[in-house]
C-alpha cells in the first residue's frame, strides 16, 4: 500500500500541492487524473523519493520515503517522465546494472533478465546500444528497468505515451498481469480510455489537490456523467474555475 497524508509542496513561493492525501492500495491499479500543472509529476516524484515535500507524510509498504529512501526504492518500480536511459549501455548492459543494483545475483539476476526480455519482448533490442531509440522502445526498456527486481509496487508517469498501438496493448497486458499477480500499480494519464480499461480506481487531482477518488464508474454516476471524459471535466476544471467564479460576482 502506498499511503500519502496532508502533502505540502511549493516552487517559487507557489503551492503546488495543497494538503494532499490519498491511499493507493494493494493488487490494484490507480490512475491518478489532472489538467497539466495539477501536480501529478510532483507527486509521483515526493511518492518515490526523488523530491522532498515541505510537510506531509509519505509511506510505503509502511516504510516513511523520508526516512529511509533507499529501503523503499527496493519495494518500488518506477517509470518515470523521463526515461533515464544511459545511451552507451545495450538494453542488456543497462538492465544487468539495475538489477544488480538492487542486489540481485546469479541464477536470480539471469532469470529476472529472462523475465523482463520475453515478457516485454526485446528480443530485437537485447543487444543493441540505446542510443538512437525511439520513443517507444525507450519506454519499454524503461518499464523493463522498472520491473526487473520485481517490486511490489510500480509507479508510472504517464507510460503510453509516444506508444504505438501494439506497444500501448503490450504495456497494458503487462499491468493486468501484474496486478493479479498481487502488484499495486499507480499511473497517471491523460487518456480517458485506457484509464477505464485498466484502472480499478481513480483519483483526480485539480490545483494540486484531490477532487476525485472512487471506482470508474462509481465517480461517473456521482458526477451524473455517461463517460470518463465528461466526469473528469466536471471534476478537474468544475472545481479549478469556481474560486475565479466566485470572485467574479
Ligand atoms: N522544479 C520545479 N520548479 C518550479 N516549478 C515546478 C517544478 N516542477 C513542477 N513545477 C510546477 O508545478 C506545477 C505542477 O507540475 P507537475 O509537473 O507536477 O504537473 P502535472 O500534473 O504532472 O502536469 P502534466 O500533466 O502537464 O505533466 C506546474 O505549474 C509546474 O510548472
Amino acid at each position: 500500500m502506498i499511503e500519502v497524508r496532508s502533502l505540502h509542496k511549493e516552487f517559487a513561493g507557489r503551492s503546488v500541492l495543497r494538503d494532499l492525501s490519498f491511499e493507493i492500495p494493494d493488487g490494484r491499479i490507480t490512475a491518478l487524473l489532472g489538467a497539466n500543472g495539477a501536480g501529478k509529476t510532483t507527486c509521483l516524484r515526493i511518492v518515490t523519493g526523488l523530491l522532498k515535500a515541505d510537510a506531509g507524510q509519505v509511506r510505503v509498504g509502511g516504510i516513511d520515503v523520508a526516512r529511509d529512501p533507499l529501503a523503499v526504492r527496493r519495494l518500488l518500480g518506477v517509470v518515470g517522465d523521463r526515461e533515464g536511459l544511459y545511451e552507451r549501455l545495450s538494453v542488456e548492459e543497462y538492465l544487468t546494472l539495475f538489477a544488480q543494483m538492487q542486489g540481485l545475483r546469479g541464477s536470480a539476476l539471469s532469470q529476472s533478465l529472462d523475465a523482463v526480455r520475453s515478457e516485454l519482448e526485446l528480443d530485437d533490442l537485447w543487444k543493441r546500444r540505446t542510443v538512437g531509440f525511439s520513443q517507444g522502445e525507450r519506454m519499454k526498456v524503461s518499464l523493463a528497468r522498472a520491473l526487473v527486481h520485481r517490486p511490489q509496487h510500480l509507479i508510472l508517469d504517464e507510460p503510453t505515451r509516444g506508444l504505438d498501438v501494439l506497444a500501448a496493448r503490450l504495456l497494458r497486458r503487462t499491468l493486468m498481469r501484474l496486478r493479479d499477480s498481487g502488484t499495486t500499480i499507480v499511473f497517471s494519464s491523460h487518456v480517458m480510455s485506457e484509464v477505464l480499461e485498466l484502472s480499478d480506481r481513480v483519483l483526480v487531482m485539480a490545483d494540486g489537490q484531490l477532487v476525485g477518488d472512487d471506482e470508474p464508474r462509481a465517480l461517473m454516476a456521482n458526477s451524473g456523467c455517461d463517460n470518463l471524459e465528461d466526469t473528469f471535466v466536471a471534476l478537474a476544471y468544475g472545481q479549478a474555475e469556481s474560486p475565479e467564479q466566485e470572485a467574479l460576482v
